[in-house]
């Protein structure tokens, strides 16, 4: 964990507290935070947690690993900044925004219909016998149908509530068509559904409330 006291040179920068509300800072989007290869940064961290997932290390590997580890952990943490500058979450020209806790997605179309896009759940996200997880399915349910409602009500929401409805397996490592869109707006309330198939097989579907925050609201 940074505390600060080791890695001043990286914390001390930002004076400024942008956030005024909401959970997404008030700085401009940018393509530009982490550089020109924080994608490949990104996927090689995505390769090591499947990797991990599935990775039975005999002790000597294992005792090679946890150097590299702690000594990749430590160049991590002198790098860390606060929330409202990290490139993860903000970097719209990459997979699931540059976050790597998401499901990776790309969105392929936003319109009066919705949000459109390609979630592929990964190694990581295993729940058992090669289905993803259900909650990995949520979380991937949770980002989209906060971007639906966003747009529909152009303001930041939170999510009030959830439910997944899981139809049929959901597939690891194949490209799945993900669908959300705001089926009603009543004031500050957005009532969301969503839907994630594979070809013609629907895997599940979302019913959700996000609320639009009032200015301010945490
Ligand atoms: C800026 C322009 C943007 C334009 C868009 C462009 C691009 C989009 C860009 C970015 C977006 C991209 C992605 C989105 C990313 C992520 C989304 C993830 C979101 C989350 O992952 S977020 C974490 C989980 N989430 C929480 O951590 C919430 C905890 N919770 C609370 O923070 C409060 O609970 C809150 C705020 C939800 C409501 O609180 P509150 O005080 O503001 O409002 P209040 O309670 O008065 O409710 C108002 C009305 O909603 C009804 N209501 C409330 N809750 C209900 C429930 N559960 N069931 C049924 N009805 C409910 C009431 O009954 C009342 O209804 P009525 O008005 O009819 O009386």
């Amino acid at each position: 964990m940074s505390d600060g006291a080791s890695s001043p040179e990286t914390t001390t920068e930002i004076e400024e507290d942008p956030h005024e509300g909401g959970f997404r800072a008030h700085t401009a989007i940018t393509t530009e935070r982490g550089g020109p290869r924080y994608g490949e940064f990104s996927e090689q961290v995505r390769a090591l947690m499947d990797n991990v997932r599935y990775a039975c290390p005999p002790p000597e590997v294992a005792d090679e690993l946890i150097e590299q580890l702690a000594a990749i952990n430590e160049k991590l943490d002198a790098t860390r900044i606060d929330e409202w500058h990290s490139p993860s979450g903000t970097r719209i020209d990459l997979p699931a925004r540059g976050n790597i806790t998401l499901p990776p997605f790309e969105v392929t179309d936003v319109n009066d219909d919705g949000v459109f896009a390609t979630v592929t759940f990964r190694d990581f996200h295993l729940g058992g016998n090669k289905a993803a997880h259900g909650g990995h399915v949520a979380v991937a349910f949770d980002d989209l149908g906060g971007y639906a409602s966003a747009v529909a009500i152009q303001g930041v929401c939170r999510t009030a509530y959830l439910t997944v409805q899981y139809r049929s397996i959901t597939p690891l490592n194949t490209p799945l068509q993900a669908h959300t869109w705001a089926d009603r707006v009543d004031g500050r309330k957005v009532f969301t559904k969503g839907a994630i198939y594979d070809g013609d097989r629907l895997c599940a579907e979302m019913d959700a409330l996000f609320i639009k925050l009032n200015p301010g609201q945490q």
